[in-house]
Order: C-alpha cells, then structure tokens, then sequence
C-alpha cells in the first residue's frame, strides 16, 4: 500500500470516529434519555367495559381517571403519538392492534424550525379519551423521546389499559361495529360495568366545534404561493405544513365561517379531516355547494372535508360497521388527475367511521376518484373535466405524518393549479399535470419530506 493511500486511509478512520455511526452511538448512549429511569404507573386495576356487555380487565397506565367514549381499533404499527393526537379521534378510545406500544415514547410538541404556528404533533395535544393496549412499553428509545407514553397519558388526563387481549377485543369490534365503552381505572375496574343508558356517546356532542380553531389565523403570511383558505374541522398539523411547505399562505377559519362572503381573497379552498358525523354541520355543507355552484376556484377535501364535498354534490353519507384505521388501506385511481394516475393502487393512512354511498349514478359534474380495495368504499370524489371545476376529495390522508406517502403530491397538484388559477390559468382536464408560474415551480421542486 502506498504512503498516500495509507495517510487517506488514517483520515478516514478519525473522522469516522469523530463522526460516523460509532460514534453517533456512543454520544447516543451518553445521553440522558438513554440512561433514564421509567416513571413507572402504580400498579392499579383498569378494566375497559363495552355497552354490548364484555368487560377486560388489565393494568392501568397514564391516567388514573376513568373516561368514557367510542371504542374502535387501528391497524397502524407505528406513529401512536401522531394518532393519538389526531382530532378526528376526539372522543374516541383507541384500541391498538400493535402488540407493544410506547417503545419510541413521546417527542416534544414544539413547531419545526420553519413552521411557526404548527405543532409537531398532530395538534396540541392528547384527543382521544383513553387507549388500549396489549402491552405498554414502560421504557422508551429514540432521539427525539422527551417522556414515556404513560406520562404523556398522565400529563393530559388520558387513561391507559394494558395487559388485555386485544385481539379479542378487534376481532369483536370488527363483527359487531364500533361500540361505546368506559375505561374504568382503580376501584372504579372492580365496580360493576355502567349500566346501558350511562355510555356518553360522543356523536351526540358538536366535536366539530371543540377540534376547531375558535378565530381565524393565518400561516406563512410572507410567503408567495397561492392563498389558501382552511376550513377547519378539527385539521391535523401535517395538512398544514404540506401547505406551507409548497409556499401556500394558509389562512385557517372556523367550522362555521361563512366563506362565501370572504371566498374573493382566496385562490384556493380546502377542507379538513375532523370528527363525528359529517352530516352533523349540514348547514357548513350548503354553504359548501353554494361555493361550488358560485366560485371556480380549486376545492381540495379530506376525510371529513370529502365527506362534505360528496354532501354538497348531493352524495349521501353513512356510517360504517367499524370503519378503516390503519396506515396500509389499498386505494385504486378510477380517474387520472394531477400526479394521480388511474388504475394504479396507492397504499394510504384511514381514520375513518362514515363515507360516501356508492352509487350507479353519480350527481352531474361528479366522478368516483378512487375506491377502496378492501370494502369496496368511496375513497374519493372529483370534478369531471365538463363541470369546468377543480374538486378533488379523498377519504384517506395524503399527508399522514405516519407514512405512506403514496398520495403526497397530491398537495402539490392542489397548490399548482390554485397558483395556476391566480395567474388567470384555465381549468385542469383530469390527467393533465400543470404547473402555475415560477413560485409554484420553486415550491414544487423543493425537496419533499412529510
Ligand atoms: N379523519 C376524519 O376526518 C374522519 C371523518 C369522520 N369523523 C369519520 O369518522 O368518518
């Protein structure tokens, strides 16, 4: 070996040293949340009761608070803190099929550089009412953990149980639907269960109103995208950022704001995920399909967004035996729009209790967009390229902070065609990918990470 290479080859080895993954690790390994000791939960009874009459019992984590709400499952295996914060869950106790869950614990909520305004997280904090699990991880590992999930759980009120079969319980949930329960902590678990007319069901409740924001406000006020108006259902932090991200300047307003009086302002409308029964704010769906009937603007819904897209069209909702919760739902594209192409299947992120009926006909200007693989549910609704608008719903989340990221560009294409649409651009024809102008070719070319 020549003296030349032999020098090159010392320096490699120092900087690996000084940089490279041994010492990532060691330095990993220094660090006090390597070297933490648990918080561990007293060790007290919980027990988790379903209205249709089988009780499980377990140990309680988090909160030592008893709660009701609705009882359903997620199929996902990663991401708990980004669901678990998702307000369309608001009410909801969350069954995890996962067998372990916590081992990554729970990262701050602080905004990322570059995103003031936004919370890490899905919100600002915990929204479903309590969780299940079959086994909750009491240590935790990953850089960005800054407390366990049991004092996360604590520290917003939330109960946990462990230690129950929950694939009994989702083998249960999955036949008979979706069904109010109460997670029962301390000596609450040893009492018996409520009786039926005790559940709170948390359909009953306007949850729209309480995900919402109470005032408008306005994102990334100095960028030089299209202007975007959010109708906020309940809208999760990463519907945001992938506005932000493609330049938009994103101003969010209440459930009930009455867009059509400010609609002149905007180059674009989107409509958020949220909880409950989207027939439950029909009222916000009428003044939807009066934007639809009075405005050509670009209209981009999600989850409950295209629940009241498909109202508004005159599509009808139902609700679901148990829905779709999970991070691997199939999706087929009945139509090309954008960076969607049809006939290709796309796996996508669901929470989801209602969706749209599946009709022969679909209302003039309308067209499936996608169906779901599994259930043969609607998944999506668009625009047909006479109706000369540019509507899209999807039922799944493109964006889902998660993964997969399948769908992401859709973001992209909506925030095109509204720049495209301020710069006077026509109407997309489905299929056609186009680009408005230089800002939304800046942002479309910006490296993409959800
Ligand atoms: N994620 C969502 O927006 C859910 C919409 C509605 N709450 C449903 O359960 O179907």
């Amino acid at each position: 070996m020549s003296a030349f290479r032999a020098i090159n080859l010392r320096a490699a080895v120092t900087s690996t040293m000084k940089s490279g993954p041994i010492a990532i690790a060691k330095r990993h390994l220094a660090t006090p949340t390597s070297l933490y000791t648990p918080v561990l939960p007293a060790k007290i009874p919980a027990a988790l009761h379903l209205k249709s009459g089988q009780s499980y019992f377990g140990e309680n984590f988090g909160s030592e608070n008893s709660k009701f709400g609705e009882t359903v499952f997620s199929t996902s295996i990663t991401s708990y803190t980004d669901s678990m914060t998702d307000p369309s869950y608001l009410g909801q106790i969350l069954v995890f099929t996962s067998p372990m869950i916590g081992n990554y614990g729970v990262p701050s909520n602080a905004s990322e550089p570059g995103y003031p305004g936004i919370p890490y997280l899905e919100s600002s904090g915990i929204q479903c009412s309590g969780v299940v699990v079959s086994d909750v991880a009491l240590k935790y590992s990953h850089y960005k953990a800054v407390e366990s999930l049991h004092e996360w759980c604590k520290r917003y009120d939330v109960p946990g149980i462990t230690g129950v079969d929950t694939r009994a319980i989702t083998s249960l949930l999955r036949d008979q639907g979706t069904t109010l329960g109460r997670l029962a902590v301390g000596d609450e678990a040893a009492k018996p269960a409520p009786q039926e007319h005790e559940y709170w069901d948390p359909s009953k409740e306007n949850l729209i109103a309480r995900a919402s924001t109470p005032k408008p406000y306005v994102l990334n006020e100095n960028g030089t995208g299209p202007r975007i108006a959010v109708l906020d259902f309940g809208t999760k932090a990463n519907i945001l950022r992938s506005l932000v991200r493609r330049g938009a300047v994103v101003t969010v307003l209440p459930w009930d704001y009455d867009f059509n009086s400010v609609r002149d302002q905007f180059d674009g409308l989107f409509l958020s995920n949220g909880p409950g029964d989207p027939k439950s704010i029909m009222d916000t769906a009428m003044r939807v399909r009066q934007t639809i009937n009075e405005w050509d603007k670009p209209i981009f819904g999600i989850c409950m967004g295209h629940q009241i897209l498909g109202l508004a069209a005159g599509l009808e909702a139902y609700r679901m035996t148990f829905g779709n919760r999970g991070h691997n739902q199939p999706v087929l594209a009945l139509a090309s729009s954008g960076s969607i192409k049809a006939g290709r299947v796309y796996v996508t992120s669901q929470n989801h209790q209602y969706a749209l009926k599946l009709t022969e006909e679909f209302p003039d200007g309308w067209a499936p967009f996608f169906i779901n693989c599994n259930d043969s549910s609607v998944e999506g609704i668009i625009s047909t390229p006479e109706s000369g608008k540019r509507i899209w719903g999807v039922q799944f989340h493109p964006e889902s902070a998660g993964g997969p990221l399948d769908t992401i560009e859709m973001f992209t294409d909506f925030v095109n065609e509204c720049q495209y649409g301020r710069q006077g651009g026509s109407s997309m024809i489905a299929g056609e990918v186009r680009v408005g102008g230089n800002d939304a070719k800046a942002a479309a070319s910006q490296p993409i990470t959800a």
